[in-house]
């Protein structure tokens, strides 16, 4: 399977790359990952709601420009589906069984992801209804994809 991860912004924190680092490189027998970074906008505090939208709609055409027509595409947004990470793992079996061969997960920057981005989007991922910075949702994300190839293929890994 081919998993791109879409992002907004540069990765700059050395922790974060060291953990991803380590979870793509886990990841390798399964799969093949890769980190897709897109730039992001000036967004300062005071912008207008048509500014957000704005700033929201370049990212996000900068996002859909590196999504593949073929692929999957999950969208990573707080008041998205939220699932186990059995529930991830079924879908990422079921989407490998009807040859669904590219998956995209995308996540938005500072200001969240574009209505246009959600509306390419196949399907929704919550991990809480708290923020996270999206930088740091990388690297929960890449954990939460290393654990579901463990949890199909039945291989022991953290409870
Ligand atoms: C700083 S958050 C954006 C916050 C923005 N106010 C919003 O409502 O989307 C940046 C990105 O990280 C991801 N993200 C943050 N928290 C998340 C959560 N609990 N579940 C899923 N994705 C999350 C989303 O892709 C989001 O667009």
């Amino acid at each position: 399977m081919n998993i791109s991860i879409v992002t907004v912004g540069k990765l700059k924190e050395k922790y974060l790359k060291q953990g991803i680092a380590e979870y793509t490189k886990r990841l390798g027998p399964f799969a093949k990952v890769e980190v897709i970074e897109v730039s992001d906008e000036k967004a300062p505090e005071n912008l207008s709601e048509t500014e957000m939208i704005q700033v929201k709609k370049a990212e996000g055409d900068r996002i859909l420009g590196k999504i593949s027509p073929d692929a999957h595409v999950i969208a990573l947004a707080i008041d998205g589906k939220m699932k186990t990470s059995e529930q991830l793992a079924h879908d990422l079996d079921q989407l490998a069984t009807y040859g669904k061969s590219k998956v995209a997960f995308v996540i938005g920057g500072s200001l969240g992801l574009s209505e246009n981005v959600l509306k390419r989007a196949n399907d929704t991922l919550s991990f809480s209804k708290m923020t996270f910075p999206h930088q740091l949702m990388r690297l929960i994300l890449v954990e939460q994809i290393y654990r579901a190839f463990k949890i199909n293929r039945g291989e022991p890994y953290h409870k």
